[in-house]
């Protein structure tokens, strides 16, 4: 798109130039930050008939007036959204939510291009919710930042209400109440994950200090650029006003691939695979752990009887599945890792079923698992919906699992120190051994 056509004004239709042109005009702002507020079109003006839109004092929220002259949903409708989009003629007109705010890094790579379509589409916060998408990208990829920008205009999402691109974390994390960090620089061929670490440390020290800057100061930070769980790290202690525990790494590809084995090799649909836990690093030192684990509410180890393939094939499958999947298809799990992400932030924004818990990488302090302080580790969670999680605390641990989970920790620990400069800890060591634990295909 031509950086004049920004600026253009958009045609609306008759309906919403009668509402005073609220919030219609697209807007760019001359430095690296683009600003397209989507012109939020009806999808289905003709089946809101004999409904107008008026615009209330601060010229945020016009109410829903009928025919009749009474007014529908008040005080919590926005924008010209107080419409309803639902063909259905009887449907009464709904209420919306406030709008909030969610930053995406990475925004045109391959997950985010999967993952923006659901966030817009309702299937993430709900039907009610509208969003402002914050889209941040690196200077390369400044063009193709607008690209998906007019994607997601064309999609005519009525949830969608306003997108921002850029390329500076500083204008583009500002006030938002989420951050889902996806943009990371690829390993390239031959470059060591010590080189990793750093390079994409310092991209996540950046984004730390900027939340802490510039987001609201509850926002929760689920980063899923690898190597995860570290940069989780490098990220909080970049932004001590942020409380820790609201820093995210991304383990819920891992959990649900481990759903899958299980239900496979149980002969069940994954729907009846429960109370799955990875314990600790994205990586193949990661623990998907059988044990607690259920299905159709019964341990693992009664319903498959094959404890062998429990203990040995089953952490590989897991493992292996993303570098099987790249065989396949000729790329990384792009559209199920979106889909994990959906599901990690469903998880803290929906109560956790009764007796039923998720994995999210988390920070460690104060664990009642022994597990060491001041790491980001994936963990047993549950969530009452508001956004905030407490760590389940009634977990048996056995010796095998014990054994495991202490060989992601030492890992973590290693490359803690290989970040030292990163996260205030002093002169950075890195000493990581000869195996490579990245997972395939996911760097
Ligand atoms: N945690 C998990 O379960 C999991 C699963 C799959 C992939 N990943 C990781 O997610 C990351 C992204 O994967 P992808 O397939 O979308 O990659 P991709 O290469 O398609 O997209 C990455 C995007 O990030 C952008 N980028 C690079 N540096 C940036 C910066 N400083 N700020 C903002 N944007 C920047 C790039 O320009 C690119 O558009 C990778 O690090 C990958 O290893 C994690």
């Amino acid at each position: 798109m031509a950086m004049s056509d920004l600026s253009t004004p958009k045609t609306t239709s008759p309906l919403l130039r009668s509402s005073s042109q609220l919030r219609l005009s697209s807007k760019l702002h001359l430095s690296n930050q683009f600003r397209h507020l989507l012109l939020p079109t009806p999808l289905h003006t003709s089946s809101i008939s004999k409904i107008s839109c008026s615009v209330s004092q601060n010229n945020q929220a016009p109410v829903a007036v009928q025919d009749n002259g009474s007014v529908k949903t008040k005080k919590e409708c926005y924008g010209v959204f107080c419409l309803t989009y639902d063909l259905k003629a009887e449907e009464e007109t709904k209420s919306w939510k406030k709008m909030i705010s969610i930053a995406v890094s990475g925004a045109a790579g391959m997950i985010s291009n999967h993952l923006l379509f659901k966030l817009a589409s309702g299937a993430v916060f709900g039907p009610d919710q509208p969003i402002a998408l914050k889209l941040l990208g690196s200077e390369r990829s400044i063009q193709a930042l607008e690209g998906v920008a007019m994607e997601l205009e064309d999609s005519l999402f009525p949830l969608l209400r306003e997108v921002d691109i850029g390329t500076d974390p500083y204008e583009v994390f500002q006030d938002v109440e989420w951050a889902l960090l996806i943009g990371a620089k690829p390993r390239g061929p031959g470059m060591e994950r010590a080189a990793l670490l750093d390079i994409n440390g310092q991209i996540f020290a950046e984004q730390g200090k900027a939340l802490n800057a510039v987001a609201s100061p509850n926002v929760k930070v689920l980063v899923v650029g690898n190597p995860c769980n570290t940069n989780a790290l490098i990220c909080l202690k970049n932004a001590p006003n942020i409380p820790a525990k609201n820093f995210h790494a991304l383990t819920r590809l891992d959990e649900n691939r481990a759903k899958c084995q299980l239900a496979l090799k149980a002969g069940v649909f994954y729907d009846k695979v429960s109370n799955m836990t990875i314990w600790g690093n994205h990586s193949t030192t990661q623990v998907p752990d059988f044990l607690n684990a259920r299905i159709n509410g019964r341990p693992v180890k009664e319903v498959i009887t094959d404890h062998k393939w429990l203990e040995e094939g089953f952490t590989e499958s897991v493992q292996k599945r993303g570098g099987l999947l790249i065989q396949k298809w000729g790329r990384s799990s792009a559209a199920s890792t979106a889909v994990s992400i959906v599901d990690a932030i469903k998880s803290l924004v929906t109560p956790t079923p009764e007796g039923d818990w998720f994995s999210t990488g988390v920070y460690t302090n104060g664990n009642p698992y022994g597990i060491a302080e001041d790491l980001v580790f994936s963990m047993p969670c549950r969530s009452n919906g508001d956004g905030d999680y407490e760590l389940v605390k009634d977990v048996e641990i056995d010796d095998y699992l014990r054994k495991r989970i202490a060989k992601s920790e030492a890992e973590l620990l290693a490359e803690k120190k290989c970040v030292a400069h990163l996260t205030g800890d002093g002169i950075a060591f890195c000493d990581l051994g000869p195996v490579d634990t990245m997972l395939p295909g996911e760097v």
